[in-house]
């Protein structure tokens, strides 16, 4: 009961418009039973002129209203004409009022889901996987939606006209009520059985779909490595056998299925059978008419669906709640990180200090920093070295707040970061993380993807920062070339330097770069480092890279190793302790000697 409250919660906006449609719903309803009674009526009347004779019309005009028959008949005929009209447009603004309603709370809970799972840590999405999330905004609120839609208006439905239209029974004759109402509980739970197993199926065969098309997805992407392994035949069969499986599911729940409406019309057909051959008896005995027996007909007609509704509804409405309480476990997923209570919110100068942070992540005990502590001036330009695995690229993930350190505490400007509002950090901060990630969009959106409204001055001017222009210029449709699945592949090395680009064209106060330039010759890194150095100076930089030769000319350098700084100087100091970092550097050059020879 209690989530029914929550859900009922959405429905408070529309109030007024789910009442209108409540009233719509139940005068069609009101109209609706009074056609049964235009025909028994129109029977009966006709019946009673038998044996009086009938003057033949010569004209259609003086066939309507000429006769006393033919009175009868246009008059109920209008009549007729003008209810069936009316149940009808009351039916379209009912429609039009509950069921785009239930789009309009489909929307706003589509709305907040996105959000939430904006604002939620990366945690989150470590421990969840994209295809569960997925299934949380697409499938689960489209059932949920079920409950705002079809379940409100088949309920109200069911009770308004199951109580018009056993009034009406009654009224003509409580007994054949009885005996025609006895078949209907059976569609009732047959039609709950059916949906029932209709949705288990769907929902086995859904997954079975989700499964088949993963795999045609990731056969896809991997086209090449499936060629060049000549994997062709045995990719072709792992699809075969997914597909088969999906197939006899499929068929399966199509069996079922079609099942369904003639075993509703059988047992819909034996209540119209009571009602014929009990009706039939009380004709003859003079309690009804022939007129009631139509109009009974068509009572037990108006029913069936309502009963059956009410089956297919309570199946609906379960599988609603079940959605929205998974939708629920997400809404009710602690944000961790976010803005502070009388956040600070100024300008920010740059100046970082790391107070010995720890951290693990998430789920692991492991310690991936320990205990580190340094300390960055504005404008400085500062590198971090370290073997694969050292965490390098954890330490600067807390720096726009990715994760928060498990110990110590990460000052800005002398602030301790979780004070700042999250939104100034991150403006401040131009981040170029190790895997480039590029959205299936143009190069210049892809550039302009942090700033709003950027001029094609600044994001031309951002990638000759970056050094990428040139490469850019060469493409047909330039700034305009579409990127991703529907475009071009770019090279690693030109991915790494649009990124920077949509890094540099922030004009940060704060740069980040995170591995950012392995997959550019040392020529090509040369050139940008160049350039970068103009436009570095009066920023905060932090410097990842395997290469010494991107780093030797910082500040500062500190080598990692197992999440612990272990040598700190600039290059030439470190060079003169003749460390780990020594190691490296002569491991790099050997490298290159031999790389030359
Ligand atoms: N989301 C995560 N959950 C658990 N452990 C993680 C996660 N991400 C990274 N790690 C682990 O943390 C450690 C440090 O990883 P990190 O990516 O920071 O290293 P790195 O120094 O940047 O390495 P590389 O130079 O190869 O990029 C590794 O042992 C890694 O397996």
């Amino acid at each position: 009961m209690g989530a029914l409250k929550e859900l009922n919660k959405y429905l408070k906006k529309y109030k007024g418009t789910m009442i209108l449609g409540a009233l719509f719903l139940t005068a069609s309803n009101f109209f609706l039973v009074w056609i049964p009674v235009l025909i028994r009526r129109t029977m009966d009347e006709v019946e009673s002129l038998e044996g009086r004779g009938f003057e033949v019309p010569s004209s259609i005009v003086q066939t309507l209203f000429s006769t006393e028959a033919s009175k009868i008949l246009a008059t109920n005929s209008l009549i007729l004409i003008g209810t069936v009209m009316l149940y009808g447009v009351l039916l379209f603004a009912t429609r039009q009022t509950l069921i785009v309603t239930s789009r309009k709370v489909e929307f706003d809970i589509r709305n907040d889901i996105v959000k939430k799972l904006m604002n939620l840590s990366q945690r989150y999405f470590a421990e969840n996987s994209s295809g569960e999330t997925y299934v949380r905004a697409t499938e689960d609120v489209g059932k949920v939606r079920d409950y705002y839609g079809p379940v409100i208006m088949y309920s109200i439905n069911t009770v308004t006209r199951a109580g018009f239209v056993l009034t009406m029974m009654f009224f003509v004759n409580p007994e054949l009520t009885f005996w025609a109402l006895i078949p209907l509980p059976f569609i009732s739970v047959f039609a709950y059985w059916i949906t029932g197993f209709i949705h288990r199926h769907s929902t086995i065969i859904q997954e079975q779909y989700s499964s088949m098309a993963g795999r045609a997805k990731e056969t896809f992407s991997a086209i090449r490595l499936i060629k060049a392994y000549n994997r062709i035949d045995h990719e072709q069969q792992l699809f075969e056998n997914e597909s088969e499986d999906y197939r006899k599911k499929k068929l399966r729940l199509d069996m079922i299925e079609s099942l369904f409406h003639p075993a509703l019309n059988f047992l819909i057909g034996l209540s119209l059978l009571i009602v014929v051959w009990k009706g039939g008896e009380m004709v003859i005995e003079g309690t009804i008419t022939v007129g009631n027996i139509a109009e009974f007909l068509i009572y037990v007609a108006y029913l069936t669906w309502p009963v059956a509704a009410l089956g297919y509804t309570t199946n609906r409405f379960q599988r609603s709640l079940a959605s929205w309480n998974r939708i629920q476990e997400l809404m009710n997923e602690p944000i961790e990180i976010k803005d502070a209570e009388g956040k600070v919110d100024q300008e920010v100068k740059g100046h970082l200090e790391f107070k010995d942070v720890g951290f693990h992540y998430p789920g692991s005990d492991e310690m991936v920093l320990k205990n580190i502590s340094f300390e960055i001036n504005p404008g400085e330009n500062i590198a971090i070295v370290g073997r694969t695995g050292s965490g390098k690229s954890t330490l600067v993930q807390l720096i726009p707040r990715l994760f928060d350190p498990t110990e110590g505490e990460i000052l800005l400007d002398g602030e301790n970061l979780k004070k700042w509002s999250l939104s100034r950090i991150r403006d401040a901060i131009g981040f170029v993380p190790q895997e480039t990630f590029l959205f299936s969009d143009t190069i210049g959106d892809n550039i302009a993807f942090g700033v709003e409204d950027a001029s094609q001055g600044l994001i031309e001017a951002a990638a000759e920062k970056a050094q990428v222009k040139e490469n850019i210029l060469d493409f047909e449709k330039k700034f305009k070339t579409m990127l991703g699945e529907r475009g071009i592949t770019l090279s690693g090395g030109q991915k790494q330097r649009t990124a920077i680009a949509r890094a540099l064209i922030k004009a940060p106060k704060i740069l980040i770069f995170d591995d950012s330039l392995s997959a550019v010759d040392t020529k090509t890194e040369d050139a940008i480092l160049k350039h970068l150095r103009q436009e570095l100076s009066g920023r905060t930089t932090i410097m990842i890279s395997h290469r010494i030769s991107t780093i030797k000319d910082a500040d500062k350098i500190y080598y990692i190793e197992e999440g612990q700084i272990v040598e700190t100087g600039t290059h030439e100091a470190l060079l003169a302790k003749d460390g780990r970092y020594t190691a490296m550097y002569n491991k790099q050059i050997l490298e290159q000697e031999l790389a030359e020879i």
